[in-house]
């Protein structure tokens, strides 16, 4: 198994690429299973979780040509609308071919994605909403099997915000009879871009961005091109790595525009952070204050940069008080940091960091992706080596990452 080796102490500087975003180009590939005409999506970072999703994609049919960010996909020939559990347990976000099967198909068998290290995270949400628009939706076995005739227009309304519940549901309603209405939608910028690239594709959306959004369902979607949004959770990641670095760096290829709630946490702790056209540049101090914050569905603070915040409090000044509010177990980073030196007290989903001077390298285990990154933020200021075992994790959302930290002067390297 992989381990990430890396000498702390180096002051990040420089300029680097930020990636297509994973959590939009996951559920934007699926929307291609809408149509039987080809659709190009550019700006896909190369990832195992995208890799996973069009090995999937190509064992119900899809027809799938990669040439280095574009991905061509045609769903003219699917015959096999089943994400099987050997597929889909390894990626959760595999479910977001429920929606796109039911609605053009009639009939989709996808595997429960069960739980995994940050919570149940459970998809009653999306069988709801398919009930709700006429879907027959029976779960067994360890598969949620629904079929009709063809979806019916409905009103919806999710329990909670959910991002992936609201695209496949968003999804689904491209190809139904009639309006569909769903209220309390995810705002995310991803939900956002989805319905974008099904515009594109000659879906009739609006609202996408708000918490209600309306679709009117077309018989057909035709072939287009999109380009993927850029990563804000890279972006937020490489940000608070410059930053416990007391580092400069620009990140091209983004904006800061997706990230205002993680942006002003940065200037919160001291630093100092340009918005530029397609960049974002940031200007480290000697030394971070320790930012509180509490995480909450967009345009709060986003859950998936609450790890990397963690380590930055580990060295500020002061204590920080990290309130976890989407996922039951997402703070199992904590520990792995505490055996580096942290000082982080536990009590239900609240984590108080205390900053302390210095970390010290040490054997780490990533646990799940951004646990994964939080470690390597704080890897590279601790002093001397710290190894994290596990990086698989990492592998499924950062690009090119050993590439990019050495590019920004860390010293990192990969043991096989
Ligand atoms: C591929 C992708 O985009 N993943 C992101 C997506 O995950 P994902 O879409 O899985 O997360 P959700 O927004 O659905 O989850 C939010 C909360 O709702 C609960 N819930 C959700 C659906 C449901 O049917 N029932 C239910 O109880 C979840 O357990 C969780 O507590 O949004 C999360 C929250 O921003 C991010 O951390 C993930 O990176
Ligand atoms: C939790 C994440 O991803 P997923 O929903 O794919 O598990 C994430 O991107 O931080």
């Amino acid at each position: 198994m992989d381990k990430l080796l890396i000498e702390g102490g180096a002051r990040l500087s420089g300029e680097i690429a930020i990636s297509g975003a994973k959590n939009a180009a996951l559920p934007i590939l699926c929307a291609a299973l809408l149509t039987a005409e080809p659709v190009t999506f550019t700006n896909v970072p190369r990832l195992n979780d995208i890799a996973t999703l069009l090995r999937l994609l190509e064992q119900m049919g899809v027809k799938v040509s990669r040439d280095g960010d574009s991905v061509t996909l045609d769903a003219a020939g699917v015959n096999n609308p089943l994400a099987s559990y050997e597929m889909v347990k390894t990626m959760r976000a595999s479910i977001l071919v429920l929606g796109p099967l039911v609605a053009r198909f009639g009939e989709a068998r996808v595997s429960l994605p069960g739980g995994c290290a940050i919570g149940a995270r459970p998809v009653d949400q999306h069988i709801k909403g398919l009930q709700a628009m006429g879907a027959e939706v029976k779960v067994e076995h360890g598969y949620v099997h629904a079929k009709v005739p063809r979806l019916k227009g409905a009103r919806l309304f999710t329990d909670m915000v959910t991002v992936t519940g609201t695209e496949n549901l968003m999804m689904a309603a491209c190809l139904a009879d009639g309006e569909t209405v769903i209220e309390n939608a995810a705002r995310e910028p991803e939900v956002v871009d989805l319905a974008n690239c099904l515009v594109a594709m000659g879906a009739r959306i609006s609202g996408a961005g708000g918490d209600v959004i309306r679709i009117q369902g077309v018989p057909a979607l035709h072939g287009a091109t999109h380009r993927v949004m850029p990563d804000r959770i890279e972006t937020g990641t490489y940000l608070c790595a410059a930053a416990v670095t007391g580092g400069e760096v620009r990140l091209t290829g983004t904006s800061a525009s997706y990230l205002d709630a993680v942006v002003d946490k940065l200037m919160d702790a001291g630093c100092e952070v340009f918005a530029e056209r397609d960049a974002v540049r940031l200007k480290a101090p000697a030394r971070l204050n320790a930012v509180s914050l509490r995480t909450a569905p967009y345009p709060a603070f986003p859950t998936d940069m609450q790890a990397q915040f963690m380590a930055l409090n580990a060295v500020a000044d002061g204590t920080a008080v990290i309130r976890e509010t989407i996922f039951e177990n997402r703070f199992m980073h904590a520990v792995e940091l505490q055996r580096l030196g942290a000082d982080i007290k536990i009590d239900g989903n609240t984590a108080f960091v205390k900053g302390v001077a210095k970390l010290q390298g040490a054997t780490v285990m990533a646990t799940d992706l951004r646990a994964s990154a939080s470690l390597i933020i704080a890897g590279l200021v601790a002093e001397g080596e710290t190894i994290v075992d596990r990086i698989y994790h990492l592998d499924r959302g950062y690009e090119k990452l050993e590439e990019k930290l050495t590019a920004l002067g860390a010293r990192v390297s990969r043991i096989r």
